[in-house]
């Protein structure tokens, strides 16, 4: 047994005295893939109401890691999870907690925005339909007004919600994803490379959604981009060949890393 386990050491010592109890626990979770070990006893809490940003250099595991928060990784035959991850202390993957459920809870936009081949409106009704959120069409109306609202594409759209969602353009999509994520009353919203594929206006405007929401949610964000990380998020958690290096409030890791490779990363010596 480890006495020492720096990646828990990093995470207990961030410290966040002042966020209420974690919406996440994840306590020494490793990930493999066959025999490779791509996540290696990662253990960090994550807070509602704040943005926590995971980055690393390309192949750390920061995308395997963010998957294994909804079970997202149940879905590659060859991924085993161990360790636990707790939310609102419940084990995700040793309880009987439904996989469709968990995911409604822990929702998550992905890199490439991937609206479903239906009409506007249909891409935020499906979630709140199958999960039998709305008794009526009216309060079905409403929730795809709302969550259009909250993603800041009402105005756009509220006037053509029978056009294919795939119609919209790249930002507009990914907004329409975040909409469609929201829908159905999360807790936890993962974002990976959410803007890896905007240009620079769009990136803008999800970033300043994404600072709108945290209010509501705990937000995880998997970026390339350690600018963006600063803009959106309050707390850092650096990955480095698997490992969680370190974790910590965003102004300290960016300005006052402890760890050496921390060091390294932030200032471009790698990665
Ligand atoms: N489906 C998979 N099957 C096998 N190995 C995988 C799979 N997905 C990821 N890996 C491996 O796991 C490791 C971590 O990959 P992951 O994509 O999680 O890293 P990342 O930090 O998100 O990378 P990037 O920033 O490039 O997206 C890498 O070595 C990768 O090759």
């Amino acid at each position: 047994m480890k006495m020492n386990n720096p990646d828990l050491e990093s995470s207990v010592a961030a410290g966040f005295t002042d966020a209420g109890p974690a919406k996440i626990s994840a306590n020494k979770v490793s990930v493999y893939y066959g025999e490779k070990k791509a996540i290696d006893e990662v253990s960090i809490d994550i807070h509602t109401r704040y943005v926590t940003a995971f980055i690393g250099p390309s192949g750390c595991g920061k995308s395997t890691f963010l998957r294994t928060l909804n079970r997202m990784n149940d879905t590659i035959p060859s991924a085993r999870v161990d360790g636990e991850i707790l939310l609102d202390g419940q084990d995700i993957y040793r309880s009987k907690m439904d996989v469709v459920q968990l995911r409604a809870r822990v929702g998550m936009v992905f890199q490439k925005p991937n609206p479903f081949p239906k009409s506007i409106y249909d891409n935020i009704a499906y979630g709140p339909k199958i999960h039998g959120i709305a008794q009526s069409k009216s309060e079905l109306d409403e929730i795809v007004e709302q969550s259009l609202r909250r993603a800041g594409l009402w105005e756009e759209v509220k006037d053509r919600l029978t056009d294919s969602g795939t119609a919209l353009s790249g930002g507009q999509q990914q907004r329409l994803c975040i909409a469609r994520a929201i829908a159905v009353d999360p807790e936890v919203i993962l974002m990976d490379e959410p803007c890896s594929a905007l240009d620079p206006i769009a990136t803008a405007r999800i970033e300043e959604l994404i600072d709108e929401l945290r209010g509501r949610y705990a937000i995880v964000i998997v970026t390339h981009s350690m600018q963006q990380a600063a803009r959106v998020s309050q707390r850092t958690a650096f990955f480095h060949l698997g490992n969680l290096v370190e974790y910590g409030r965003t102004s300290d890791i960016f300005t006052n890393p402890r760890k050496e490779r921390t060091k390294d990363y932030i200032t471009g010596r790698y990665g």
